[in-house]
Parts: structure tokens; C-alpha cells; sequence
């Protein structure tokens, strides 16, 4: 009999009515998210109205607790959030021939394919993706629908401009959180000056079908986002889980309408640690499949040295990172995956 195991692809992981050895993980008690009982509910991260008067203490609180939050009254259109969501669901039904046309020719670029922490793990994760980093993400909608590619190169565009724009805001609320101003980063003023943009942003689009064994098996393992912050929408299916010292893996329930706020490693440098980047994973179920889609903000481009802001490493402290481009920051992350941060601590601190 062949064996099954060498043909699984990812483009049809929702037809199979077992669980392949290669996509088995080992789950320790430790591993394992708390019960959602009413107690644990309160054990996730906050839901913040960003109307709310009180945003910046609000926002500054969660980040230090969980460095996540959800947020209401963000601005997004709810039917843009829609059109987006139903773009992957017809992206990823597409059969797994054609999407595996769409593949992205290089780690970090457009295109379909697995997560982009896959080679660090030994086991298979449940989930497809599709990157949105640079423009050839086109020439790939081009393939996959040649009749509807304007239309939805269109809600592609809308939603990153829009997201680009949250994202600022959200910077701006956080940095508040700490006392500080876009102004205290000195490449971002400079880059603001110059009319260029401070954050360049990204879109996965991830898709985790039905899982015969959920318990099993992995959505997304366990990561930090490379980001200065990520914003994410999941669909009415839950699987989202964020990491906390105390607590363990807590679950994020999806709230209709609220979209989720993770630092990422880029901020935890900039804060100096003040604010961490949050680990978080995606877990899978047996009954129904679960689209989310996230706007990943990176940092800046060029020779652009990202550091420490020397108004929140204050004169008592040091900075514990060297300065560091972004892409030398994700060529080091992609190489030690979660000890990127050992790997950049600074030598010899100074303040
Ligand atoms: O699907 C999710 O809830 C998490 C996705 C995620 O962490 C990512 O795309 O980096
Ligand atoms: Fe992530």
C-alpha cells in the first residue's frame, strides 16, 4: 500500500479523515489553554473602545499585562473586513493544484504556502497561507482569477491603507503609554519629514480547515510577530491563543466586529522591554474551518538603525539591545527563530 503520509499537501488538508503522523504533535499539561469557564474570561485580554476617553492608560495597560488587546470602534468598515475575509475563503477553496501555481517563489514574498516559521518545527502545522508583501502578489491573483483580479487587487489595496492608518494610531497610544511621541523615534521623524512611511505593512492570510484530531495537532505554533505590531482579524471561529507567564495559553474568543491589537518584537526593542512582544499560537477544531487574516506592521526599510528610545531607556538604565536594521533584524530571526533577542542583547550596555 503507498504511503499516505509522503502525499499530504496543504492545499487539501481539510479532506482528510486522519490526522498524518507528520502533522501529530506532542502536547505537555503545560501546553494546554486554560478552560474558557467564566473565570477564564476574565483571564483574557481586554476589549478596548477606542472612543473611550481613558484609551492611552487603557491601551497601556494591556500592553504590559498581555501585550494584546482587543479593540471596538476601531474605524475599519465591517464590509471591508467582510469582503476580505470572503476573498480568502474563495482563495484557499481554490483546488490545491492552481494554489500550489500561486506559490511564493522566495521565504517573505507573496505568494501561497505554509507559515514562514514552518522550518523550525519538526512537525507539520495545520493551516495554508497566502503573503501579501510586495507587489507580485498581483501577478499571483492573476493566475488564480483572471476575471475578478481588479476587484480584489482592490479590497487588497483599501485594506491596507486603512490598516496602515490604524496601526499609526495605535502607535501613537502606545508610545503615549510610555510618556513618550512618534517624535522620540529618530528615524521615524526622520523618515516623516522626508514624507516616507515609518511602518511597511504586510497581509497573511491564513486559513486552518477542519481537523480530524484538533488536540493533536497545530494550527500556527507558538511565535512572536517580527512587528512593531500586528493587527488581526479572525473570523467567528476561535483559535487564537496568547501566552502569559502567569496564567499559561489563554484562548481569544472572537468579539463580532472587534479586531485584535499583538506587540511585536519590534516594539519590545524600541520599549526597551518595557512593552514585550506576545507569543501566540493558532489551535484547530473538528468542526468548522477558521479564516484570519493579519495586517503584520514591519519596520522601516534601507540602513534605517532601529534602537532603543533613549527617552524610555531613561538615564538609570541601559539599553539592552544594539542598534539593528530591520532586515538585519528578520535575517537574524529567520536564522535563531526565538532567541532573536539574545542574539541582538548589547554588548556593553550604555544608556
Ligand atoms: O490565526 C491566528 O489567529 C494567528 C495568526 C498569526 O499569528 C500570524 O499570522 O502571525
Ligand atoms: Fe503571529
Amino acid at each position: 500500500m503507498p504511503s499516505l503520509k509522503e502525499d499530504v499537501s496543504i492545499g487539501n488538508l481539510g479532506s482528510l479523515q486522519t490526522l498524518p503522523d507528520s502533522f501529530t504533535w506532542k502536547f505537555t499539561a503545560a501546553d494546554s489553554a486554560l478552560p474558557l469557564s467564566s473565570s477564564a474570561v476574565e483571564e483574557s485580554i481586554p476589549v478596548i473602545d477606542l472612543s473611550d476617553p481613558d484609551v492611552i492608560t487603557l491601551i497601556g495597560n494591556a500592553c504590559k499585562t498581555w501585550g494584546a488587546f482587543q479593540i471596538s470602534n476601531h474605524g475599519i468598515p465591517q464590509k471591508l473586513l467582510n469582503d476580505i475575509e470572503s476573498l480568502s475563503k474563495t482563495l484557499f477553496d481554490i483546488p490545491s493544484e492552481k494554489k500550489l501555481e500561486a506559490t511564493s517563489s522566495d521565504k517573505g514574498v507573496s505568494g501561497y504556502g505554509e507559515p514562514r516559521i514552518a522550518s523550525f518545527f519538526e512537525r507539520k502545522m495545520w493551516s495554508e497561507g497566502f503573503t501579501i508583501a510586495d507587489g507580485s502578489y498581483r501577478d499571483h491573483f492573476l493566475t488564480l482569477w483572471p476575471h475578478d483580479y481588479t476587484k480584489y487587487c482592490g479590497i487588497i489595496e483599501e485594506f491596507k491603507g486603512k490598516m496602515e492608518n490604524l496601526a499609526s494610531r495605535l502607535l501613537s497610544w502606545i508610545l503615549g503609554s510610555l510618556g513618550v511621541t512618534v517624535d522620540d523615534i529618530e528615524w521615524a521623524q526622520k523618515l516623516e519629514n522626508s514624507g516616507s512611511k515609518v511602518g511597511r505593512g504586510a497581509i497573511r492570510l491564513n486559513h486552518y480547515p477542519v481537523c480530524p484530531e484538533p488536540e493533536r495537532a497545530m494550527g500556527l505554533a507558538a511565535h512572536t510577530d517580527s512587528t512593531i505590531l500586528t493587527i488581526l482579524h479572525q473570523s467567528n471561529t476561535g483559535g487564537l491563543q496568547v501566552f502569559r507567564e502567569e496564567t499559561g495559553w489563554v484562548t481569544v474568543e472572537p468579539v463580532p466586529g472587534a479586531l485584535v491589537v499583538n506587540i511585536g518584537d519590534l516594539f519590545h526593542i524600541l520599549s526597551n522591554g518595557k512593552i514585550m512582544s506576545v507569543v501566540h499560537r493558532a489551535r484547530v477544531n473538528q468542526i468548522r474551518s477558521r479564516i484570519s487574516i493579519a495586517y503584520l506592521w514591519g519596520g522601516p526599510a534601507g540602513d534605517v538603525e532601529i534602537r532603543p528610545i533613549p527617552k524610555i531607556v531613561g538615564p538609570a538604565e541601559s539599553a539592552l539591545y544594539r542598534p539593528i536594521t530591520w532586515n538585519e533584524y528578520l535575517r537574524i530571526k529567520y536564522e535563531v527563530f526565538d532567541k532573536a533577542f539574545d542574539a541582538i542583547r548589547a554588548v556593553n550596555p550604555t544608556n
